[in-house]
């Protein structure tokens, strides 16, 4: 199934999605950079070379010095973007606007003072659009969610890794609960990893604090976190997935934050290591997913849970054969400030990993003050987890547990790992066939 594009259908008319958005990235982003007056007097004294140093394809440099706003738009360039260009060469929004239309400066404000133009006339083709409608391009192929991986995230574990510590006495109960994952993950690498973490004030100061951000950029550096950055590779990307989940998602009523560069810090980067150990590049590609568990009101476990459900949709209608994991990472029972740090619930922990697998729709609804009263402060990180578990197929098909591990302590935490393989169940033969 693909989605529904069929505003590309109204006519005279570029909306403005991921698609176009990935297009003009650095269009748009070098008209940002004219907010100040420094940067406007070197644009206006050389406009080229100001063009020429930024990593913007010929067309795009040639439409801004031909002045072809609706060649700029082709081009991925949105209007509000465009208008700081425009401001700082002089042009009104009208002047703008007036420019797209093959109308003379004067015809067109003659036009707008005359009521604007019409409607009429400027529809869609509804012949065009009924076809769009009755004959979908049925999609043969499409991406599927093989497995999902849960585990705490701990950034000593990510410390005991890139430090040769993982043989100690302490440290070796913890990698040893991770020995079959890894053998598991080797035989089973995905295209695709989408990954739930949380930033912990890495990427996201108190400057914004979005709810779920949508990583939709091509790579992203790992963040100094204090130490230094760990010494594991970069992460690419996956935009054009990305793109599509953020298209579903939105459409669902999920009202996400889209980010095209940020660093991601241990919440991503310890999970790849345990999975994956100590590698010159990840094998596959990933597409983080950061959930607000930081600044309260963060969301609710239902919400987590629903959103999973969402994204399984989502990534099934994406018309590639990938396969696609999806992680969920954080907890389990932590606790990092105050009088009552250091809380461990073991009792708690077992019975959330029990739930999350027989029953995640009952534990979705557990309130965030169970959480926090039995899993202590920071063991709010597991709602992140019901997101990967929402997207299994336990609806039609199976899930089926590959591995579970529990361990006390990893520096202020109880570990816990889970990996379930997903099962959905094999489309029914079309009629005929056997
Ligand atoms: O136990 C710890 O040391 C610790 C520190 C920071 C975290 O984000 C965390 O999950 C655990």
């Amino acid at each position: 199934m693909s989605l529904d594009k069929t505003y590309k259908l109204v006519p005279g008319t570029t909306i403005f999605d991921a698609e176009q958005s990935a297009k003009g990235y650095h269009l748009n982003q070098f008209c940002m950079s004219l907010m100040t007056a420094e940067n406007r007097a070197a644009f206006l004294a050389d406009e080229r070379a100001y063009l020429d140093a930024w990593p913007l394809r010929e067309e795009q440099k040639q439409a801004l010095l031909d002045r072809d706003l609706n060649a700029a738009m082709r081009e991925g360039g949105n209007i509000y973007f465009l208008a700081k260009w425009g401001a700082t060469l002089g042009f009104s929004f009208q002047q703008m606007a007036g420019s797209m239309t093959g109308m003379t400066e004067e015809e067109y404000r003659a036009m707008m003072v005359g009521g604007g133009r019409s409607v009429e006339g400027n529809r869609i083709d509804h012949a065009v659009l009924d076809a769009a409608y009755t004959n979908p391009e049925p999609s043969a192929e499409h991406a599927t969610i093989t497995g999902a991986v849960f585990t705490s995230h701990v950034p000593a574990i990510g410390a005991a890794l890139d430090h040769g510590k993982t043989e100690e006495p302490y440290w070796q109960p913890v990698f040893e609960g991770y020995a079959y994952s890894k053998t598991w993950e080797r035989e089973n690498v995905p295209d695709v990893i989408f990954l739930v973490y949380n930033d912990h004030a890495s990427a996201f100061d108190q400057s914004m604090i979005p709810t779920f951000v949508l990583g939709t950029g091509a790579s992203y550096p790992i963040a100094d976190e204090g130490y230094g950055p760990r010494p594991v590779p970069g992460i690419e990307g996956d935009p054009d997935l990305a793109a599509h989940i953020a298209h579903s998602l939105i459409r669902d009523d999920f009202d996400l934050t889209l980010v095209n560069e940020m660093a991601v810090d241990h919440g991503l980067t310890v999970p790849l290591s345990l999975m994956f150990g100590d590698v010159e590049k990840w094998p596959c590609k990933v597409i983080p997913f950061h959930v607000n568990v930081v600044q309260y009101p963060v969301p609710s476990g239902a919400r987590c849970f629903k959103l999973g459900q969402a994204l399984r949709k989502a990534i099934e209608s994406y018309d590639r054969p990938l396969k696609v994991h999806v992680w969920g990472t954080g907890g389990m029972s932590h606790q990092l400030q105050g009088p009552r740090a250091g809380l461990i619930n073991r009792e708690w922990d077992n019975a959330f990993l029990d739930r999350l697998i027989a029953d995640p729709a009952g534990l979705a609804e557990v309130p965030h003050l169970e959480y926090v009263e039995e899993a202590g402060s920071e063991g709010i990180e597991l709602v992140m987890w019901l997101i990967a578990r929402g997207a299994l197929s336990d609806v039609d098909g199976a899930v089926e547990v590959k591995h579970r591990f529990y361990h006390v302590p990893a520096s202020n935490t109880a570990v816990g790992h889970l990996i379930l393989e997903n099962h959905p169940r094999a489309e029914a033969p079309a009629e005929g066939e056997n």
